[in-house]
């Protein structure tokens, strides 16, 4: 950043205007493309996803035959943050496209019923999407379904409703609106039933507990999406580093931090939007400090202001023992003096038990260290991973979810010595 000289050569205060034009005008060093980093940003390849695509491509594919007259119904279903609106808006993009290269006419529509909750909004946001000019008022939202359906049969074409967030609408809608969508084919009469449905729901419950007359016209098949593990997470960030950050600029270890933090073999939620937004906020913290690279510190840093389950990790550590917390101890000496995010468990185990003497405690045996140390894991402050190749055997490496820092250790010291004084 240029410093203006004043009127006697002296470097002056920087401008906020200057500032600003420094920052907007530089090149990150981090980023390369920030839009592939929006949540709403369907990626080309979503890892983990094809067998998805495959299962929605053979659910469709016969709506593209000349005469097919049925309506399709599928249920995609899962936690949230587990694909379901990216990898349905990738299969809609494409399937559009097929559809259009081999002459059959099919309309997509994706319709997010946290914004359209009732049946009303629904039928004008498809007639919207479909360019028809219907008035906004005076009608009813069956006429404006009778009024897509006629056009929809007059040009010979089908139409693939997808409902986001189904279970937004089957919480707040009246039975009869959810009975007219589900049963649309009672109320307009038709050869050919135009209009296919993809019911997207992040809590079964709320379809299970439909009126069997409206669940069996519903819930016709079903997709379930599950959580991912850390490994899936971390081929889908290594996929999304490649598109959006510059080559080199983030270190595998930062993105095993945050795959291993979300994935659910690992304790975590498998929510791919969480692990992008720490992502995203590591990177932005990495810029902000001048870096060049996104390392397992920024992820920490970044874990620590993202992860809405961090308060609940501290909150989890007031119900720990004394001993939970001497392993705590022992890692943040480790941590520090070997200047290391990782520790090996048998060193972790010497130090503690070098601690316990300097405590005056008897040091827990193996089998209970290592129940401590699993139990740490499922508070979520520690995360453990066996040893790649390279080290003398196989071994646990253990290391925390959050930044190394004074707030943390101090809490922990207080822990220690609440329980201390009550013994
Ligand atoms: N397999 C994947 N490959 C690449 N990105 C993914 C993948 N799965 C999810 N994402 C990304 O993670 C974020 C969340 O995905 P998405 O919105 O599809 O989840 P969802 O299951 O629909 O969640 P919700 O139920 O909360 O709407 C999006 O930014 C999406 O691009």
């Amino acid at each position: 950043m240029k410093l203006l000289l004043n009127s006697n050569g002296e470097n002056s205060r920087p401008t906020t205007k200057d500032i600003l034009n420094d920052v907007i005008s530089s090149q990150s060093s981090i980023f390369s493309c920030r839009k592939k980093l929006e949540l709403d940003y369907v990626p080309s390849f979503l890892p983990h996803r094809e067998d998805k695509i495959k299962e929605l491509g053979i659910v469709f594919k016969d709506i593209l035959n000349d005469g097919y007259i049925r309506s399709i119904r599928t249920v995609v279903m899962g936690k949230t943050g587990t694909g379901k609106t990216a990898t349905t808006s990738a299969f809609e993009n494409e399937f559009k496209k097929i559809a259009n290269e081999r002459g059959s006419k099919v309309e997509i529509v994706h319709v997010n019923c946290h914004k359209q909750r009732t049946l009303y909004l629904i039928s004008l946001e498809i007639a919207n999407r479909l360019r028809l000019p219907v008035p906004t008022r005076g009608l009813s939202s069956q006429e404006i379904f009778k009024i897509i359906h006629d056009y929809l049969e007059k040009r010979n074409m089908h139409l693939i409703l997808t409902l986001d967030e189904f279970n937004q609408f089957i919480d707040t809608a009246p039975q009869e609106e959810i009975y007219f969508l589900a049963r649309i084919y009672d109320e307009i009469s038709a050869t050919t039933k135009r209009i296919s449905y993809i019911f997207i729901v992040n809590d079964p419950y709320s379809l299970y507990r439909l009126d069997k007359s409206i669940k069996d016209h519903i819930v016709q098949r079903v997709i379930e999406f599950s959580p991912y593990s850390s490994n899936e997470l971390f081929d889908i960030l290594k996929a999304r580093t490649e598109e959006a950050f510059v080559k080199g600029a983030i270190l595998d270890d930062a993105l095993r931090f945050i795959s291993d933090i979300y994935g659910q073999d690992k304790g975590g939620s498998g929510n791919a939007r969480a692990a992008i937004e720490t992502l995203v906020v590591a990177g932005e913290i990495a810029e902000k400090q001048g870096a060049f690279m996104v390392t397992v510190e920024h992820a920490k840093e970044a874990n620590g202001s993202v992860n809405p389950e961090v308060p609940q990790i501290l909150d989890n550590l007031v119900d720990a023992d004394l001993h939970q917390l001497l392993i705590i101890k022992a890692l943040i000496q480790l941590v520090k003096r070997n200047r290391n995010e990782e520790v090996q468990m048998g060193t972790l185990e010497n130090e503690y038990q070098k601690l316990c003497i300097d405590f005056g405690e008897e040091p827990r045996k193996h089998t209970q260290i290592y129940e401590n140390i699993r139990r740490l894991r499922q508070y979520g402050v520690l995360n453990t991973r066996q040893s790649g190749k390279g080290m003398r055997g196989r071994t646990t490496l253990i290391s925390f979810t959050l930044p190394l820092d004074s707030k943390f250790e101090d809490f922990v010291n207080s822990q220690i010595r609440g329980r201390m004084s009550s013994r």
